[in-house]
């Protein structure tokens, strides 16, 4: 490990230069914070010192307060871990210093590392810097003074849209100059130079010596102020309806307009560590961590492998997957043949490229010039004659086992012997697509999530004959791509569908036990996920639930619900939003409709299943809903681990927010089924397979952690099948 120190020479000219190093992002760790305070008393004492510059080693000023504490704090339940750096060291060693303090920032200034430079008098940077205050991501607020120097340095209405409203955003830098965040912008070559002479300058007397806690001059009238935290809560409280960041936030920002800034850092302290043991906390610096953690997987990342270069992939089907892995890749740099079986097909498919790649530049995501430059690596073909010197070829064809079998023969033939063969099945097993084939070592899954070009995760499912060269290839496309990779075993649905599997089916149980369709839906949107299961099966179309959903109620049919609602909807003339005609009415413009023209559809199912009692509707209560259709995700979540699917219990977790839209706030599947407790989600099931049968039963897994009291994210599989 780099090792973390704080260094500090003070130059000819008298100015001290204090520099960060704590590789790879000069987070704020608890030694950095403590040689900080150590080299600002060091400097305060030096006569040869009259003006002090703060800057960051490697080309970075610093990632912010380092995380790691926080995860500490809830390993422990010890939030006197966390340090008083806001007053001892912001306040008392930066801005109340005697002597001048310029920050030269460079790379980035995220979190603390902004708030820590807000502190300084004056504040330099080079262009591309990324200017940042992501603490609500983290479930937490800015808790070194941001909550009240931001305000009082650009606006209280600018610093509110840049840490409640849109505190996902990257800052510009430019906005932030003219904001007056940031004093001077510099090429790299000449910040330290700049910065240097900035705090003599403050020192001689020739540049204002701004303390920002003690600003008035940007902050508005009393009924301003009201107006503008009025509208900023009713826009949090939609944003972020399930969690206390936003509105806290928003807390210590009135506090401190109301009584001073000083109280408000005060306050901002105490609200910091309440938030700090929240499970929303524990449960978004989870996610960040596990997010990390994927890129790390054993005897793969950790044997001296090296990525080969993936300069040219084949897309083999140019429908909605084919089109938006296509899109993907090309966004990413990456030359594509798209292939399709004829020309209507494949223009249909390359049109959809461009509408995906249009629709980036739309949503601001892409350049103009990106995009041309991007629609220009794409070429359709109807035949294989450009896949001689593919590296990869990715297959998104529907999914049918034979043709699958048929497109593995032919590519294994056509395509260089360092080709990685990947297929994009969202549940069909990987030996079975390759059985044709004698290049098992090369077969891999590559499952992305609908649309392609936008979800952010990527299941590369690797079978026991999967060369470790290849996942690591297509770990090191997937980050080029923008994608999160999460490395799982093969079996049918994978990690993601397989877990998820249970979703579907425990809601067509609620709805043939006589609970309102459309309240189904609304429940689990509330809880958190972006939308309920019948919506989610009207925007996917019945026929791929239907197809997909086989391959699993096949390969797990002692735990299945065949619900006959979506073949009669089918026979009824709907498929959902595709065709104009679902559960919902979907109109352009507007928010899906309930369409009450389905209901007499809905009490044909009851009657065929005819599972209510005396034909009354079951009695539940909106959090019983969400158990129901949740637990049993949980409960084949045990499953996939005990299989040793995964590696952790937090890949899965990562894989159900990226690819499920599970809310990050809840910390990924198993991680909120810690949370609620092991034994409380057993005995529920357990009482629901009493009810209605073996659907609910138990997994071996998680009976045994919950009557022994083991989390189920606890590590202990033997069984690893990666
Ligand atoms: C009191 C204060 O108000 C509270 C705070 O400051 S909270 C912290 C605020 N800062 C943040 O949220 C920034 C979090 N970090 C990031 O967004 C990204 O890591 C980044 C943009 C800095 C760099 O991204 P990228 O180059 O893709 O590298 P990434 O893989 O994410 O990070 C590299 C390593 O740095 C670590 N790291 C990044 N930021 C960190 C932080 N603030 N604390 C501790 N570790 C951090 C990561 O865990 C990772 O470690 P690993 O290699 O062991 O997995």
């Amino acid at each position: 490990m780099a090792e973390v120190k704080v260094s500090m020479e003070v130059g000819n000219d008298g100015v001290a230069v204090i520099t960060i190093s704590n590789p790879p992002v000069n987070a704020l760790a608890i030694p950095v914070i403590s040689g900080l305070i150590d080299k600002f008393d060091e400097a305060a004492r030096r006569n040869d010192a009259k003006a002090i510059v703060v800057t960051g080693k490697g080309g970075k000023f610093s990632g912010g307060f380092d995380i790691n504490i926080f995860e500490k704090v809830h390993k422990t339940g010890d939030v006197t871990l966390l340090p008083n750096v806001s007053i001892e060291l912001v306040v008392s060693k930066v801005e109340d210093s005697k002597k001048p303090v310029v920050s030269a920032i460079e790379g980035l200034a995220l979190g603390g590392g902004l708030e820590l430079a807000m502190g300084c008098h004056a504040r330099i940077a080079v262009p591309k810097t990324q200017l940042h205050l992501p603490e609500l991501t983290l479930g937490v607020i800015p808790g070194m003074g941001g909550t009240q120097r931001l305000p009082r340095l650009i606006g209280l209405s600018k610093a509110v849209e840049m840490m409640v409203v849109s505190y996902q955003n990257q800052s510009c830098l430019k906005k932030g100059k003219k904001l007056g965040l940031i004093d001077a912008i510099v090429p790299p070559e000449d910040l330290l130079e700049v910065s240097r002479l900035w705090a003599r300058e403050i020192a001689e007397g020739h540049k204002p010596w701004i303390r920002s806690l003690y600003r008035t001059d940007k902050l508005g009238s009393q009924s301003e102020t009201r107006e503008i935290l009025k509208i900023a809560r009713e826009q949090a409280r939609k944003i972020a309806p399930n969690v206390p960041q936003h509105q806290a936030c928003l807390d210590a920002i009135e506090d401190g307009i109301i009584h001073g800034g000083y109280y408000g850092l005060l306050r901002e302290i105490e609200i910091s560590k309440k938030l700090v043991s929240s499970d929303t906390s524990k449960s978004l610096i989870h996610v960040f961590f596990a997010q990390r953690a994927t890129s790390k997987v054993s005897n793969v990342t950790d044997i001296g492998l090296k990525p080969r270069q993936l300069k040219k992939v084949g897309v083999i089907g140019g429908g909605l997957m084919g089109s938006g892995i296509a899109t993907a890749l090309i966004v990413g740099n990456i030359y594509v043949v798209l292939k399709e079986v004829n020309s209507e097909y494949l223009l249909k498919g390359i049109k959809m490229v461009e509408a995906n790649v249009h629709g980036l530049v739309t949503r601001g995501k892409l350049t103009r010039d990106k995009a041309d430059k991007a629609l220009s690596l794409l070429k359709g073909v109807l035949d294989y004659s450009g896949f001689k010197d593919v590296d990869m070829v990715i297959e998104a064809v529907i999914e049918n086992i034979s043709l699958k079998q048929e497109i593995f023969s032919d590519i294994e033939k056509v395509c260089p012997p360092h080709c990685i063969l990947a297929t994009n099945t969202s549940t069909i097993d990987l030996n079975i697509i390759g059985e044709k084939t004698s290049s098992q070592d090369r077969i891999v899954g590559a499952h992305f999530f609908s649309p392609a070009h936008i979800m952010p995760l990527l299941e590369i499912v690797r079978t026991d004959k999967t060369s470790a060269q290849v996942i690591l290839d297509l770990m090191t496309v997937g980050k080029i791509i923008k994608k999160v990779p999460v490395v799982v075993g093969n079996c049918p649905g994978f990690a993601v569908n397989r877990a998820f599997f249970p979703y579907g089916q425990s809601s067509h149980i609620l709805v043939n036990l006589g609970v309102d369709l459309f309240r189904i839906d609304r429940a689990i949107t509330s809880f958190g996920l972006p939308m309920g299961p019948f919506l989610l099966a009207d925007v996917a179309g019945y026929g791929v639930s239907l197809l997909a959903g086989k391959v699993l109620v096949d390969a797990f049919s002692d735990r299945t619900f065949q619900s006959p609602l979506l073949h009669l909807l089918v026979k009824s003339g709907r498929n959902g939003k595709n065709n104009g005609k679902g559960l919902y009415i979907h109109e352009k413009g507007s928010k899906p409709k309930p369409d009450l023209s389905v209901l007499p559809v809905i009490e044909e199912s009851r009657r065929l299943t005819n599972m209510m009692t005396n034909g009354k509707p079951i009695s539940v209560t909106d959090q019983e809903i969400v158990e129901m259709i949740l637990f049993p995700v949980v409960n084949e979540a045990c499953r996939v681990l005990d299989e040793g699917i995964i590696i952790r219990a937090s890949d899965l977790d990562i894989a159900s927010v990226l690819g499920m839209g599970f809310p990050s706030y809840r910390g990924g599947i198993i991680f909120w089924a810690d949370l609620v407790g092991p034994k409380y989600v057993y005995t529920s099931l357990k009482k629901w397979s009493e009810l209605y049968g073996n659907f609910f039963k138990p997994s071996t897994y998680l009976e045994e952690r919950a009557l022994k009291g083991i989390p189920l994210s606890a590590p202990a599989s033997s069984k690893a099948r990666l």
